[in-house]
């Protein structure tokens, strides 16, 4: 099972994704799209690399914003798997936007 990040560790990741924000408890962003299907496209394209990595977010869809969630289940809070996604949805909503 993938490690813990402690608070502290969780915040300098996140000094380094400035979209996102959270907790040891989980991180977050929100990205709105162009359009609704420009949005389905962004879940689509997201779909693919979480069964890459065998990681996958919690994904909220109104419209043509997206909340993206990021916390490993089976370990209870955040780890580096997270944080990977993390880089990986924003390299696929700045390729959209
Ligand atoms: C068997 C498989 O590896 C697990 O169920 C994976 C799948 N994707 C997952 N995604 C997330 N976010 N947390 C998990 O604990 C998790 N577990």
């Amino acid at each position: 099972m993938a490690d813990l990040l402690t608070a502290d560790a969780v915040r300098e990741e996140l000094s380094r994704l400035p979209d996102w924000s959270g907790d040891p408890t989980g991180i977050g962003r929100t990205a709105q799209l162009g359009s609704f299907p420009a949005a389905i496209e962004v879940v689509d394209r997201v779909a693919t690399v979480a069964e890459d990595l065998d990681h996958h977010p919690d994904i909220d869809i109104r419209w043509r914003t997206l909340t993206f969630r990021c916390v490993t289940h089976s370990a209870g809070g955040v780890t580096h798997r997270d944080i990977e996604l993390a880089r990986r949805i924003d390299d696929i909503v700045r390729s959209a936007a």
